[in-house]
């Protein structure tokens, strides 16, 4: 077989300890092996006499002969000449690589353990045919803990050797099975340089039936993991096309409305003291919480569609067991986990339940403050004074930081604090959303992760803008909590940011929006019948105030033709932050950048690729009514970018004029044609109530009596040009 066909996908060490082979027959074991595919096996004997080794390998030999697959023998240049076998693996401490070259010659297969950058190097350097890069996770035959490195030092190994330009094949080792293989596969490989396969040992020869373990493990190895679909394609597309940074802006509205329409469940295995605050929060943004510390519940739970988070604030011995259980079980459903290393460095009982978890599965979104983060990275100099949040580093340092750990684990990493950084390894992103008013009361951090675990468990197939989204939810709620004039303190500030979470969430999910084009003073004399459209957009803005429905407003050249008319600006202040934006343009359509950019605008056709490449649901339009002036131009360009970037459009037919009357009726036949709906205020106004029963209804029905006189007049002034 020529060197470069041989397949390392899964590779058998042999061990006939007791331990591991039990009464088993080892010819047995490697002969049921290689039916189920494994490609290439080592015979590692610690013990025994060399005629007895020679014997033993001479015996595996005729075994892999008859199956095509090279026999290595762990260390005994001698055995190895003895049998006539294809090779040898050597340790750090073994025979060197040149004489062992010189010994058995070019053909023979030469592998090297290697445990750090440097004796990789050199390995490559001197021909190794293949280097076996380990101590992955420690094993009861390897408790030394100096070669223990992890998935993270795997990877560094990998990287280094694809700079210096090395294409050597490599297989990791150390404590792998068919519980991590995937995510061991998935977090060493690095862009330029991936590995060839894995070595097990007694995932195989310990195995009551090795044949179908080996089977499995191949079926696992030749699958993609169940999670982090959406960072493989990103790195495969960010080295093909140079991605740029995607808009997430258009995104987050999106995100915020799924989460209302699917309620996900978020499964927190949370600390004791914000249990009850994190379920709150997450009913204010539309999801279900659960709050189980139960690992044996989580096999069931995460087959229902949510996200688990891990939250160590109040660890123990037995919840570090329930969450590797719990981790275990989201990891295989392939549903996400957002961990947060609550008080990571504050202890080294923590310090030890950080790597302890870290390495007993895969993490979506690592979550934490300063302090937290530094700890997870490896900092172990980092001494957190309890759970609070404190900041030495500077602001790109911190950015680094949350960039190396996301490449490090390809995941999320969000760094809270005054300025949020988050980042998936690829991108970064800096947040200085939020008010200090979240650090004065306890467990915002914690139920921040809670609001994260509903966005990821909704859009899954992309995390970063889930995680924005969430962020960005929380904390503006956060900030326009603060202000509110019954805020005085972290007591009143509580329950008004579990009703603004909960707001947000209503405001965004509703997707009716209004927009007022254009309606300033030094329009009035020209306008036809402008008094009516006036009146008519008093009392849409007075029933989207009850309806809580965003209003966008805009001027053309404000500094000339004046601000919107002085009748509407009362009923703008008390619509209050329901007015999203109030913009002065010189561009006659609506659709400016900061409008369609806007949360509440979800991406549809022209949200660029972004949206479409990196959501799993198709983008949600809005329904969106249109009042001003002048119809033909300002209205109509307005209306057809909206309907061009997929929303619906309703014109209110009692509230658009133009300056010439025989304008109108064309630009409304127009947006008709164009697929806008031509309606007038009152129509839209119960279509949008849709039920008697809803609790609006009675003060809508108040507007519409009030404005009855006013809506006949404008009925009878606009609508007669309007056929
Ligand atoms: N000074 C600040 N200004 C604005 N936002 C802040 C400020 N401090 C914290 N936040 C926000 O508060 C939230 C929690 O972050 P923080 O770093 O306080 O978490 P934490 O220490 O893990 O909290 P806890 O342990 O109480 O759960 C984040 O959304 C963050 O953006
Ligand atoms: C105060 C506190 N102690 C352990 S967890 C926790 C909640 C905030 O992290």
């Amino acid at each position: 077989m020529r060197k470069e066909d041989i397949d390392y996908t899964l590779y058998l060490v042999t061990d006939s300890s007791p331990a591991i082979l039990g009464d088993r027959d080892l010819n047995h074991v490697v002969e049921e092996a290689l039916e189920a595919g494994v490609g290439i096996v080592q015979f590692r004997e610690k013990k025994g006499d060399t005629r007895e080794l020679i014997e033993k390998a001479r015996a595996l030999h005729q075994i892999t002969k008859k199956h095509n697959v090279p026999l290595l023998i762990n260390d005994r240049v001698d055995v190895a000449l003895a049998v006539g076998c294809e090779g040898i693996h050597i340790g750090q401490d073994d025979m060197d690589l040149a004489t062992a070259r010189r010994l058995l010659g070019e053909d023979a297969i030469i592998g090297v353990t290697v445990s750090n950058v440097e004796q990789a190097i050199e390995a490559c350097q001197g021909g190794a045919d293949y280097l076996g890069i380990g101590t992955v996770y420690a094993t009861p035959t390897k408790t030394n803990t100096k070669d223990i490195i992890g998935t993270a030092g795997v990877r560094n190994i990998l990287d280094h050797i694809a700079d210096a330009g090395y294409t050597t094949r490599s297989v990791c080792i150390g404590g792998i099975n068919a519980s991590n293989v995937q995510r061991v596969l998935f977090q060493s490989n690095g862009i330029r340089k991936g590995l060839d396969g894995v070595a097990v040992v007694s995932a195989v020869v310990g195995a009551a039936n090795p044949k179908a373990a080996a089977l499995h493990l191949l079926s696992l190895l030749k699958r993609p993991p169940p999670f982090s679909s959406d960072l493989q394609r990103k790195s495969q597309a960010l080295s093909e096309t140079e991605a740029l940074k995607p808009d997430l802006l258009p995104l987050i509205g999106p995100v915020i409305r799924a989460v209302h329409e699917t309620t996900p469940l978020s499964h927190n295995m949370t600390n004791l003291v914000v249990q009850n605050f994190a379920a709150n929060v997450a009913l204010a943004i539309g999801a279900s919480p659960i709050m189980s510390n139960y690992g044996e519940e989580a096999a069931d739970l995460s087959k229902l569609g949510g996200a688990l988070v891990i939250n160590m604030g109040t660890v123990n011995p037995d919840g570090l067991a329930n969450y590797m259980k719990a981790l275990k079980a989201y990891n295989e459903a392939g549903r996400p986990v957002v961990f947060d290393p609550v008080g990571a460095g504050a202890t080294t009982i923590r310090r030890e339940a950080v790597k302890t978890i870290m390495a007993a599965g895969y993490l979506d979104v690592i979550k934490g403050n300063e302090g937290e983060i530094k700890t997870v990275f490896g900092d172990n100099k980092e001494q957190q004074r309890g759970v609070d949040s404190s900041s030495t580093l500077s602001a790109s340092d911190k950015a680094s930081l949350v960039r190396r750990l996301a490449h490090r684990e390809k995941c999320v990493v969000v760094m809270t604090g005054k300025t949020d950084y988050v980042s998936d390894g690829i991108f970064t992103w800096a947040i200085d959303n939020g008010t200090p008013r979240l650090g004065e009361v306890t467990g915002t951090g914690c139920s921040l992760g809670t609001t994260i675990s509903a966005a990821i468990a909704s859009r899954q197939a992309d995390r970063v803008t889930a995680v924005i989204a969430a962020m960005l939810h929380f904390e503006i709620a956060a900030e326009l909590a603060d202000e509110r004039p019954d805020v005085s303190g972290p007591g009143t500030f509580i329950p008004a940011f579990l009703d603004e979470l909960s707001r947000i969430r209503m405001d965004t999910a509703s997707g009716n929006l209004s927009c007022v084009c254009d309606i300033q003073e030094k329009f009035g004399p020209a306008i036809f019948e402008f008094d009516k459209v006036i009146s008519t957009t008093r009392k849409l803005l007075l029933s989207a105030t009850h309806l809580r429905i965003p209003i966008f407003v805009t001027t053309q050249n404000r500094a000339r033709l004046g601000d919107t008319v002085s009748e509407l600006q009362p009923l703008l202040a008390q619509a209050g932050d329901l007015v999203r934006a109030d913009l002065d343009k010189t561009r006659f359509s609506m659709w400016l950048p900061a409008i369609a950019s806007h949360p509440h605008f979800s991406s549809s056709s022209s949200g660029g690729a972004g949206a479409d490449a990196t959501t799993s649901q198709p983008p949600q339009s809005s329904e969106v009514a249109i009042v001003g002036i002048e119809s033909h131009i300002c209205v109509t360009q307005t209306a057809l970018d909206l309907l061009n970037a997929g929303h619906s459009v309703y014109v209110i037919a009692d509230g658009v004029s133009s300056t010439r009357k025989e304008e109108v009726g064309i630009a409304l036949a127009r947006l008709r044609q164009a697929g806008a709906v031509v309606t007038t205020s009152e129509s839209w106004l119960y279509e949008l109530m849709g039920d008697a029963a809803i609790p609006e209804f009675k003060a809508i029905v108040n507007v519409v009596k009030e404005t009855a006189k006013e809506t006949g007049a404008a009925l009878q002034g606009l609508l007669g040009s309007k056929i």
